[in-house]
């Protein structure tokens, strides 16, 4: 080691010949120092000015990093350099070089050049690489000298040369006394490049953000990135990751690998994937206003399971970087580059333009999927709103879910009219491919609104979205269900007509746009609410048809029953049990002899009671043929049985919430007691034919003339549906017991006769009522009712002074002359016909013709269907 000589103004006046030409050398260094704007212009110094006086082979310039204590290459001088063909060439142009070792420290210390002899001291320890190198190549001396700024060492210019020795201490003075100079020259140097950069990178910016203000899709920013990226490392892949929608996960947008290796399988399972935000990465980066550096590994052995770091593991790389793209305070999302150094400013810039053109790309798809949507949702309005039937419902529905949401409908449900219940409305079962049998057996079924999913669906205001996963830790059948669609989510809505709830629709799929999904559901719920509403009208006109029917044929036969006549203790009782039994749902039982207004009774009952807006319905089991009873009480479906041509709607479905009056209960066959006591019990019926049952709502109310303990005891009645019958047994007294009534039930006949024969009749005489009231009755009110009419007609003078009893002597005497020449059977008929006219068609019971021949009441129906006689013949 040579240390530095005496400077040359210190120098002794013998080598004054030399002094006088270092003089000039320094003075002309001097000025071309100050002319040095950049390398070339220090390189020409050295090899022109400096090389051609003194002996040197090549002139490197190190710069100190302080940050970490080392210096590196900056100026080289390639050209003349001994080693570039040395094959470790390239690698001492990137090191970095230590400071802590004796031969710089020696340097640091020095105020003046010093020069090493390399074979002393390239093999020490600590000694960098560069001295062998160059060594090898031939170099066998450098001489260092340190270049200062504001009073701290900057950097080092070092001279080689291939000779030993061959630094001068004239040479020495000169490279002391200009160092001052070259350093400053340095410090130039490095601030023109600065600016330079500077120019560079804010012209590069303009240019960038002239090419990325015309970006409009995805694939023209991926070209933009790329042409920028490629300007800080030409190898350097990116990923620009956006934040989705829920604001809680990010996906990759682009995905430019650059140089990277890499496995498709790896890289197309990278670009699906979604990442929730806080994964201890993109959280990081998005709350960092500078850009971050991590390493693969250290972030992996931290702890962080972000699956990306594994898949980039994998593909082998190690350092990445991550800035946010941020734009007017709003994250947007990320851009991730395997860049390890960075020219930070630069890099914001381009970040800030990339997040311009994300935040454009994003509104601009916002719009043009909102156009779409609503545009779609237009048609789809148009569809449903055409929708007549559920079939069109349907058909419009699974159109637009597969077309527009690539989705399947799950299910919708509608609460049914009790408001408590939701039955099954629609679905797509082949979303259920993998559990079709449990699918099957669940969708059946009727479920209440308090079912727990259904009633958090019905409370929400806007409906709610299920995480299949997480439903399915809880077990619930419904989620056991779900999973088998291999779907992520279940989406389910409220379905409202205004602010009714109606029903729920429910939904599998990934993700589901929200705005889509409520835009299609409203209009669900308007076709459906149209639906029921058209269903309900048409079975509302239809109950109308046949109430009308059955009103036009209710006026066809003439009704009066505004008034019950009769104020005697017996109708007292009456009274008072019609007052008892009418407010209530009890089934009552009229029983009395014919004539004694059981039917008149039966109406009292029915608008006494709360069912009184709707019209009693009646049926007479008599009147009916056999065959067509049941059909007649519980209607019967199209086909049900030859002749059956048409749905016909019962009269037990037609009374429905409102009274059944059941009249001559007791002339029902045993077949028809059985159907009739099941539909009691049960309070719900089929049609004939049909197949679903029918809940029904009806206060019955039944009458008979027969004797029913009788009729059970002789097995012609069940005994079981009496009970059910005899729950109020109302008795309506025979008119001989109440011969008070009669009187006032005169005078009520004659009114209402006389005013619609038009004859003015004001008085009944005495005598008649004496008649009437010594007379038996045993047709009983009605036959009152009968004689009065035809009494009126031979009334005279406004007095009916006489009216026409049956007689019995006179009849009896001619009877032996009216009977010659004709058979028995021609008898027996005349007779039976003659003895029903007198006890006014009453068959059996007490005062009946079966009481006056002595036979038994269905002896006596036998004989009279076999003899051919009816109605008219004992009526006319
Ligand atoms: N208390 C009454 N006041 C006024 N009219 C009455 C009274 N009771 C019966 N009638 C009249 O007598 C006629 C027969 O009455 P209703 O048809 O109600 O008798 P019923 O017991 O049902 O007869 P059946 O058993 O033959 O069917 C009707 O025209 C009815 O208006």
């Amino acid at each position: 080691m040579k240390s530095a000589k005496p400077s040359v103004s210190e120098m002794p006046a013998d080598s004054a010949g030399t002094l006088e030409r270092t003089r000039k050398l320094l003075s002309e260094l001097g000025d071309d120092i100050t002319k040095v704007r950049d390398k070339n212009d220090l390189l020409i110094l050295f090899k022109k000015r400096i090389k051609g006086l003194y002996h040197l082979t090549h002139t490197i310039v190190t710069l100190i990093d302080y940050k970490d204590e080392t210096y590196v290459p900056f100026l080289l001088d390639n050209e003349a350099s001994a080693i570039r063909s040395h094959p470790r060439y390239q690698e001492m142009v990137h090191s970095r070089f230590s400071l802590n070792e004796p031969v710089i420290q020696a340097v640091l210390q020095a105020d003046g050049p010093i020069s090493f002899l390399l074979e002393e001291i390239m093999d020490l320890p600590d000694s960098p690489a560069f001295f062998r190198v160059n060594y090898e190549k031939g170099v066998r001396e450098i001489l260092m000298t340190r270049l200062m700024k504001e009073g701290k060492p900057m950097g080092f210019i070092h001279i080689y040369s291939d000779k030993p020795g061959s630094f001068s201490s004239e040479f020495r003075d000169v490279m002391k006394d200009i160092a001052p100079q070259l350093s400053g020259a340095v410090s130039n140097i490095i601030k023109n490049e600065e600016l330079l950069n500077k120019e560079k990178e804010k012209s590069f910016l303009l240019d960038f953000s002239s090419d990325i203000a015309t970006v409009r899709t995805k694939e023209e920013l991926a070209r933009a990135v790329r042409a920028a990226i490629s300007k800080l490392n030409q190898k350097s892949g990116y990923v620009i990751r956006r934040i989705n929608d829920d604001n809680a996960s990010m996906s990759p947008y682009v995905y430019d690998l650059g140089a990277w290796q890499h496995d498709q399988k790896i890289v197309s399972a990278l670009e699906k994937a979604r990442y929730p935000i806080n994964d201890g990465i993109q959280n990081r980066v998005l709350n960092s206003p500078i850009p971050l550096l991590f390493n693969v590994d250290r972030e992996i052995q931290r702890g962080i399971a972000a699956p990306y770091l594994q898949s980039w593991k994998a593909m082998g790389f190690q350092n990445f970087l991550g800035i946010r793209l941020r734009n007017a305070e709003t994250n947007h999302g990320i851009l991730f580059l395997d860049i390890e150094e960075i020219n930070v400013p630069l890099l914001q810039g381009i970040c800030s333009q990339i997040s311009i053109a994300l935040a454009n790309i994003m509104a601009n798809e916002q719009i043009s999927k909102k156009q779409e949507e609503q545009a779609f949702l237009l048609d789809f309005g148009k569809d449903i709103t055409q929708a007549r039937t559920k079939q069109d419902l349907q058909n419009a529905v699974f159109r637009v879910l597969d077309k527009t949401m690539h989705t399947k409908l799950a299910m919708i449900r509608v609460i049914d009219d009790d408001g408590f219940h939701l039955s099954p409305f629609m679905h797509d079962r082949t979303l259920f491919e993998k559990a079709k049998v449990d699918f099957d057996k669940m969708s059946v079924n009727k479920i209440t609104i308090e079912e727990t999913y259904t009633a958090q669906v019905l409370a929400s205001k806007e409906g709610l979205m299920f995480n299949v996963e997480e439903e399915f830790k809880s077990g619930t059948a419904y989620a056991k269900l779900w999973k088998t669609t291999g779907l992520r989510n279940v989406y389910a809505l409220p379905l409202r007509a205004g602010d009714k709830n109606i029903g729920t629709i429910w939904l599998l799929a990934d993700r589901l746009s929200k705005l889509m999904l409520q835009g299609i559901c409203s209009q669900i719920s308007l076709a459906i609410a149209n639906i029921q509403a058209a269903e309900k009208l048409l079975a509302y006109k239809k109950q109308l048809e046949v109430e009308n029917d059955y009103l036009k044929e209710q006026i066809k036969t003439i009704y009066n029953f505004s008034e019950i006549v009769g104020s005697g203790e017996e109708m007292q009782k009456v009274y008072r049990l019609i007052s008892l039994v009418a407010d209530s749902n009890s089934t009552v039982l009229l029983l009395g002899e014919t004539g004694t207004g059981k039917e008149l009774i039966a109406r009292a009952i029915h608008n006494a009671s709360p069912r009184r807006d709707k019209l009693m319905v009646k049926v007479n089991c008599a009147a009916l043929p056999a065959n067509l009873i049941e059909s007649e009480l519980f209607g019967h479906e199209r086909g049900a049985f030859t002749g059956a041509i048409d749905r016909r709607i019962g009269k037990f479905e037609l009374g429905n919430n409102s009274t059944l009056f059941l009249d001559e209960i007791g002339e029902l066959p045993l077949e028809a007691q059985s159907k009739l006591l099941r539909v009691i019990q049960e309070r719900e019926l089929e049609r004939l034919g049909g197949k679903h049952t029918i809940k029904i709502d009806v206060r019955l109310i039944a009458a008979t003339n027969r004797n029913l303990e009788e009729e059970v005891k002789a097995g012609r009645f069940r005994a079981d549906l009496y009970f059910r019958l005899n729950v109020f047994p109302i008795h309506l007294p025979p008119l001989r017991e109440r011969s008070e009534d009669i009187e006032a039930l005169t005078h009520f006949f004659v009114q209402k006769y006389s005013r619609n024969s038009g004859r003015k009749i004001r008085k009944v005489a005495p005598k008649v009522i004496q008649q009437l009231r010594s007379y038996t009755w045993p047709g009983n009110v009605r036959e009152l009712e009968h004689l009065i009419e035809r009494s009126i007609l031979l009334a005279t003078n406004g007095t009916l002074d006489d009216v026409y009893i049956p007689q019995h002597t006179g009849a009896d005497k001619q009877e032996p002359a009216y009977l010659l020449n004709r058979s028995l059977e021609e008898v027996e008929r005349s007779y039976i016909i003659e003895v029903l006219k007198r006890c006014a068609g009453k068959i059996s019971g007490a005062g009946s013709a079966a009481e006056i021949l002595k036979i038994p009441g269905n002896t006596l129906h036998s004989k009279m269907k076999k003899l051919g006689i009816s109605k008219s013949d004992y009526f006319a």
